[in-house]
């Protein structure tokens, strides 16, 4: 399809208002997938010939417009200072529109841009708008209400002004609709989504918080759906029913490795006009039960031993912010506990990829759109006593002394650790690694967290190896954690060791770790987990490999 008319393409005259005086548009054009526009460039040179042109072709796909709207149209979402200059703008050219379009900028960072265009006539105008605003209403994946969950104390407590300065806007120049909920507690939004939201009339749901704030809505949106479907999540071989509204992140918390991991920044805008698009990224959720009671659902990490031991500690030192993550991760390297313990797992053995291989998951990631072999399908549809068949031959026992547990579900990567815990993790495979840090040195431990910040290869060391799996049982064999430096396996007082003083009166904090799940402290020990593909879907689309600058 091709614009409004053919003849009048030449009628469209750029008018942005940053290039007004240095270029001429001389076409713009609309078909079904692409949005072009010519400009002109005038450079003087000092030839002979005084004036030279240059023309710059910009293409912008249709999928990725945000929205389209007459100049003298009313945008209260802007300034006064640009209100008052639409004005006298949409006075020298009555009849011009504006497209709002997503521009790719440095880091995975995504802006809104616009281009306005003036035509000889308001009918003109009317038809570009209308022809734009159909093929637009084609694109069916894009969500027009949504349901959004703020936490006014995520983070800096910047929730609220985040969503008002810098979503809302864009939001509505897409033309969306969104009830807003701020949440007056910890687990209002969980629960508002497993009980009482109305969910058939929203095409999505969006937090406005941190990792603990998406944790909320995961949970209220997965109970929700397996409650609606009559699926009881306390039984850990439950096939679980994937939930159908797509769940969009804001990120306004400390930590926001779901939103990074997922868009590749931690930038409000870049998020919302992912959503404003209506991308589709689907999301594997760990299920953990301890002796069949469900516990809680994981997309990032579940870790034992050292990840456990720091949220514990850090979650003694709230009143501390985010520095608490650092003080208590050297208290947990100084006190080196280990745990003893049985982890079973059944690996995954038909997946394309292997944790040490280099192929990350990124936009389009072809291990993620890989279907399941047969042999896995019958796992999943075997009776009882061919399923236990199939499955008890393949799984795998590891008993031994542990300093750290890891199943990372995605590579974590975050802007301190911009690989991750396993950089080749995937987020839609249907599996998680399992990573075993076996007992080892604290200078061989401490090598081993220096790879989490650098590009070497962090499996490559003796004490460590990482399995892909898709279910895997954990089960403590002694009370007691160890320490490392003096052998004493003699039960301590609890707390952690008091810095500097490791060797001899390092203090473990319990009987046994605890799990760290996505942030959240587990207080079992003995867990079963299971990886449900696919169980979700995030306004996002992973990570782009290269930038596709526009
Ligand atoms: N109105 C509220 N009052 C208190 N707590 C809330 C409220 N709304 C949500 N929460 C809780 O606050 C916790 C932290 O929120 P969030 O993840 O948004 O911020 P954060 O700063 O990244 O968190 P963290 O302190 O875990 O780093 C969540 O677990 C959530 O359950």
């Amino acid at each position: 399809m091709t614009g409004p008319a053919e003849d009048t393409k030449s009628q469209l005259t750029l008018l942005s208002s940053k290039l007004l005086h240095q270029h001429q548009a001389v076409e713009a054009a609309l078909n079904r997938h692409v949005f072009v526009w010519k400009e002109i460039e005038e450079k003087s040179q000092k030839r002979s010939s005084g004036i030279s042109k240059t023309s710059r072709s910009h293409i912008v796909q249709v999928s990725e417009i945000v929205g389209i709207h007459k100049v003298e149209d009313e945008d209260h979402t802007k300034s006064k200072w640009d209100q008052k200059k639409t004005l006298q703008f949409s006075q020298l050219f009555p009849n011009a529109f504006t497209v709002f379009y997503v521009k790719r900028t440095k880091n995975h960072r995504w802006r809104c841009n616009e281009a306005t265009f003036s035509c000889s006539s308001a009918e003109l105008c009317e038809q570009w708008i209308q022809v734009t605003r159909e093929q637009l209403s084609l694109l069916t994946n894009r969500p027009k209400r949504l349901l959004v969950y703020i936490n006014p104390f995520g983070g800096k407590r910047r929730g609220k002004r985040i969503y008002e300065e810098k979503v809302a806007p864009v939001f509505q120049q897409a033309g969306i609709s969104a009830d807003v909920i701020v949440t007056e507690r910890a687990n209002h939004a969980r629960d508002h989504l497993t009980t009482e939201a109305n969910l058939q009339q929203y095409d999505g749901v969006v937090c406005v918080g941190g990792d603990g704030m998406f944790s909320e809505i995961l949970h209220g949106l997965v109970a929700r759906t397996q409650n609606d479907n009559k699926v009881d999540q306390n039984r850990p071989d439950a096939e679980l029913k994937p939930c159908m509204l797509r769940i969009g992140i804001i990120p306004a918390g400390s930590t926001d490795c779901i939103c990074f991991a997922t868009v590749g920044t931690n930038d409000p805008v870049t998020s919302a006009l992912h959503i404003i698009i209506g991308d589709s990224q689907p999301m594997d959720v760990c299920s953990v039960h301890h002796n069949d009671v469900f516990l809680r659902y994981s997309v990032s990490l579940l870790g034992y031993g050292f990840y456990g031991d720091v949220l514990a500690d850090s979650e003694k030192k709230r009143w501390l912010g985010p520095a608490r993550y650092d003080l208590s991760g050297v208290k947990a390297f100084l006190c080196h506990n280990y745990y003893k313990g049985t982890v079973s797992f059944l690996p995954a053995e038909d997946n394309l990829g292997h944790p040490r291989d280099k192929l990350q998951c990124r936009f389009g990631c072809s291990i993620c759109q890989h279907k399941q072999s047969s042999k896995d399908k019958l796992r999943e549809t075997a009776d009882e006593e061919t399923a236990a068949e199939v499955s008890s031959s393949s799984w795998k026992v590891i008993c031994g002394k542990f300093i750290a547990i890891n199943a990372a579900n995605m590579s974590c990567a975050c802007p301190r650790s911009p690989k991750g815990l396993s950089p080749s993790a995937h987020l839609a495979d249907g599996t998680a690694d399992l990573i075993l840090v076996r007992k080892c040195s604290r200078l061989d431990f401490f090598r081993h967290l220096l790879r989490h910040t650098n590009t070497d290869d962090q499996f490559d060391h003796s004490f460590v190896e990482v399995h892909r799996v898709r279910k895997f049982h954990f089960e403590p064999l002694d009370p007691q954690p160890l320490l490392l430096e003096n052998q004493s396996e003699l039960p301590k007082k609890p707390g952690f060791c008091p810095l500097g003083s490791a060797q001899t009166t390092c203090i473990p904090s319990a009987a046994h770790s605890s799990w760290n799940c996505d942030g959240e402290i587990l207080h079992h020990a003995a867990i079963q987990v299971s990886v449900h593909r696919q169980l979700i879907r995030l306004f996002a689309r992973g990570i782009e490999e290269q930038q596709q600058r526009v």
